[in-house]
């Protein structure tokens, strides 16, 4: 199978800094710089706990990590040569071969370097360099450098996830007696939650807190039209078309995956969404896919996930706690169940996974449905190319289909797939920021590749 990472005719050059003033440049230049200090900060400002635990070698620990990225921010700031990993874990192999594949993409005349090489390729190696600086100094190896934007976003939205919550026991209360359209506007309210959960991620917006105030749904109405791709039938008649008879007697989807995206408020409206997923029978499954280390400020690690449930048990909230300890039966019964593939932290583009994690593939490929939320998944999905904005999504996945799937993802990057024609140029003219702004979203369904 051709490497996606191989110039192939039709297929657009991928999104980069080498742009001067586009997107991907000023997150190089601007944003990436800015996350690397703070995690730099955090280490620092977390010494003392370093010392109360591990003594001197926490010490030594947080002044060699320190060194080390502050020498990542110099190599990022001063465009030098992406360097190859050295810490020895087992991917390390792999990201040292896709290294090598991006030197043959550009030919001997120019060096692998931030501002000349694919965006997608250099923003994933720096968090996996982040997660180099740790491994390579234990006793501190597996501390979360984002643990503290990903708590404070989970705090900070007590009120939206209160009010989620007691909408759900409302809707869980009587499911029984719903009728399916009762059904399907639920599941359109709390698809539509999901979706926009994805606004409150930590690197768009470097760091700064952006959690959710207010209860989501009363705002579900006034968000509509900015919702630019809207496959909501799709996702609901592949869910209802796979039902088969269960042992229940319900007939009931069998299986659907949600690739997750940010921890905290998000991770909420998913869980909420993956409740109401069982308890009305559209799937007798949910296998999540989290990463398997911190990633992209705000993304779900296990650690977050595990916490986040026991977080919503050990409320005085009779809803949220209700919550929390179903979301805790299911994961028990194997209901739920939690996955971190290490491709999920590797810079592939989706199209690559069947060649480069088969594994992974056929996990995917039984799934009735594969939901992929956020704006990183969309990338790459797409690939992180300069696909013109009619171009069909199907075409963009450049035959990754496992499973029926579906993004939902509000936009933070200048790689939007599937409009109308005249779509994009009339956001253009009316709204300059809409691709990256995160106040626009997508819906977007494809059927399962053949
Ligand atoms: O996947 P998410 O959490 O929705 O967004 C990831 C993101 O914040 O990081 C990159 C910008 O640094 C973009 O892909 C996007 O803006
Ligand atoms: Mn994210």
């Amino acid at each position: 199978m051709m490497a996606a990472d191989q110039t192939v005719a039709g297929v657009p050059p991928s999104l980069s800094a080498k742009v001067v003033g586009s997107f991907a440049y000023l997150t190089v230049r601007d944003r990436l710089p800015t996350i690397l200090t703070k995690v730099i900060d955090t280490i620092h400002r977390n010494k003392n706990k370093f010392f109360e635990e591990y003594g001197e070698d926490g010490i030594q620990a947080e002044k060699q990590t320190i060194s080390l990225l502050s020498k990542l921010r110099n190599e990022l700031q001063t465009d030098k040569p992406v360097l190859a990993l050295t810490d020895g874990l087992p991917d390390t192999e792999s990201w040292n071969q896709y290294l090598n594949r991006q030197q043959r993409l550009q030919g001997d005349q120019e060096s692998v370097s931030w501002f000349k090489s694919a965006w997608l390729y250099v923003e994933c190696y720096m968090y996996r360099r982040i997660q180099e600086a740790l491994l390579l100094n234990p006793p501190i190896s597996d501390y979360d450098v984002f643990n503290e934007g990903k708590t404070q976003s989970f705090f900070e939205s007590q009120q939206a996830v209160m009010a989620l919550c007691t909408y759900l026991e409302g809707v869980n209360k009587n499911i029984d007696e719903l009728s399916k359209n009762q059904l399907f506007e639920h599941f359109n309210k709390l698809l539509q939650v999901s979706l926009w959960g994805n606004k409150c991620d930590l690197s768009i917006s470097a760091g700064q807190e952006n959690s959710q105030k207010t209860s989501p749904l009363d705002s579900l109405s006034s968000l509509q039209p900015f919702i630019l791709v809207d496959d909501s039938n799709m996702v609901w008649s592949t869910l209802i078309s796979a039902q088969k008879p269960g042992e229940s007697g319900k007939t009931t989807a069998d299986r659907v995956d949600i690739v997750l995206d940010n921890a905290g408020f998000e991770l909420i409206t998913d869980l909420i969404f993956a409740d109401f997923l069982v308890s009305s029978g559209l799937a007798r499954q949910i296998h999540f896919h989290g990463k398997s280390f911190p990633w992209f400020v705000s993304d779900v690690t296990a650690n977050d996930f595990q916490w986040t449930i026991r977080q919503t048990m050990a409320t005085n909230h009779k809803w949220m706690s209700k919550s929390g300890f179903q979301w805790q039966t299911y994961l028990k019964e194997g209901v739920w169940c939690y996955h971190d593939h290490p491709f999920w932290t590797q810079p592939h583009e989706f199209c690559d996974m069947a060649a480069d994690a088969p594994d992974l593939y056929a996990t995917l490929q039984g799934a009735d449905l594969v939901l992929f939320k956020g704006d990183l998944n969309y990338r790459k999905l797409t690939g992180d190319r300069e696909w013109d904005h009619t171009v069909a999504f199907h075409t963009a996945l450049r035959g990754f289909g496992p499973a029926p799937l579906c993004s939902l993802r509000t936009l933070k990057a200048n790689v939007q797939v599937g409009l109308q024609l005249g779509q994009g140029e009339k956001l253009t003219s009316q709204d300059p920021s809409w691709m990256t702004s995160g106040k626009y979203a997508v819906i977007q369904f494809n059927s399962k590749s053949e």
